[in-house]
């Protein structure tokens, strides 16, 4: 029997991957889809992309449409959804794609987002250690941010085989998508064509605990993570470029090793041939996760790079990786690592 899924959030750019990813999965079924301002709006002229749904109309986000589903997606912005989540039963499967359920530490939260936390689910990043057994079964799911996704793959292997020392430093390119669909000046196509800038520079970008979150979980210690995000003129993809210092008696031979254990199986994770470097063109619209590492020996460092398309396996591939675990499904259900070229 299929599995009924509703979608919150239907005519943002999280909700459109999402559906995009749905409406290719052999055991889903579209339920609702919702929206806020643009609620009695057409999908096709909202979405023009999913066309098999063009016809559909977006309700209100409201408990009572979004009930009678197994699944439903929350792809709210954040802070939206807890008090949606809080309505819903507790035999509803509940996938947030926002932030409100990813962070342990309330103080984290509150100092990051600044309303009061509402509590902690299972993180859908299936290849963090642990994480398939606490997805297996969940009826609740916090999918990651997009940055720590990418990051958290990329030094994961070099703080499980204890080879760095508790300390990152990470610069990561973003596409604009990643801002979502609402509209911004800084986002306008004048101000990105043809220009790279920084943002949330010093520690102040709310990924940061995350990915402190993250690292620290397999790490001997806490990490500390110096993060400066990017905006890159491009739709989709994130290029993370990631540095710890190695520990002493670390070698090249013994990095690469790490890397080798750690990815060996996953499905969706794909270290470089040596030489060859991540690029975010390479994973366009894909599951597909490239990363590359290398040891700096003059600098001491490990070099750690990925790429992820922000909005796939960055939230909605991510999402339904981490529903098929939930649901008993095999993890790759429906989804790829064929990407899209040029
Ligand atoms: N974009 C990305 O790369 C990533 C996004 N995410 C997360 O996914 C979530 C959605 O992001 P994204 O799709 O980019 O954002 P968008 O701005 O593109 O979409 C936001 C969606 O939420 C709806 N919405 C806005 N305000 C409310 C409200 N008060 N109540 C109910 N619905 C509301 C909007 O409806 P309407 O248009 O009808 O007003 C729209 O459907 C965020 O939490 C984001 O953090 C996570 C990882 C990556
Ligand atoms: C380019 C850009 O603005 N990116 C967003 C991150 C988007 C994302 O994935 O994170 P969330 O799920 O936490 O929203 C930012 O820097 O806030």
């Amino acid at each position: 029997m299929a599995v009924r899924a509703a979608v919150a959030g239907a005519s943002g750019y999280a909700g459109g991957e999402l559906l995009r990813l749905l409406l290719v999965h052999p055991e889903i079924e579209i339920g609702a889809l919702t929206g806020n301002s643009n609620a009695g709006q057409r999908l096709g002229a909202l979405q023009p992309h999913l066309f098999p749904l063009a016809d559909r109309v977006l309700q209100e986000t409201t408990a009572e449409i979004l009930a009678g589903h197994d699944v439903v997606f929350l792809a709210l912005p954040h802070g939206q959804s807890a008090a949606v989540a809080e309505q819903l039963g507790p035999e509803v499967l509940v996938v947030d794609m926002g932030a409100d359920f990813r962070l342990k530490d309330a103080a984290d939260w509150e100092r990051f987002y600044g309303s009061p936390h509402a509590g902690t689910w299972p993180y859908g990043l299936p290849e963090l250690p642990g994480a398939r057994a606490a997805l297996e079964g969940s009826k609740r799911i916090a999918v990651p941010g997009c940055y720590p996704t990418a990051v958290t793959l990329a030094l994961v292997p070099a703080y499980t085989a204890s080879l760095a020392e508790n300390e990152a430093v990470v610069v990561a390119a973003s596409g604009t998508s990643g801002a979502g669909k609402s509209p911004k000046t800084h986002l306008l196509g004048s101000e990105v064509m043809g220009s790279m800038s920084p943002y949330g520079v010093g520690g102040g970008h709310r990924h940061t605990p995350e990915m402190i979150q993250n690292l620290g979980a397999v790490a001997d210690g806490p990490v500390t993570v110096s993060f400066t995000p990017t905006l890159a003129p491009m739709s989709r993809g994130i290029l993370a470029t990631c540095s710890a210092k190695a520990k002493p008696g670390v070698t090249a031979e013994t990095v690469r090793a790490a890397y080798e254990k750690a990815y060996a199986d996953e499905p969706f994770v794909r270290l470089l041939p040596e030489g060859q470097w991540p690029a975010t063109a390479s994973v366009h619209a894909s599951n597909a996760v490239q990363v590359q590492v290398a040891y700096d020996a003059a600098a001491g460092r490990i070099i750690a790079v990925s790429a992820i398309d922000n909005l796939t396996k960055g939230t909605a591939g991510g999402a339904v990786q981490s529903m098929n675990i939930a649901l008993g499904l095999d993890e790759a259900t429906g989804l790829s690592t064929i990407g899209v070229a040029p």
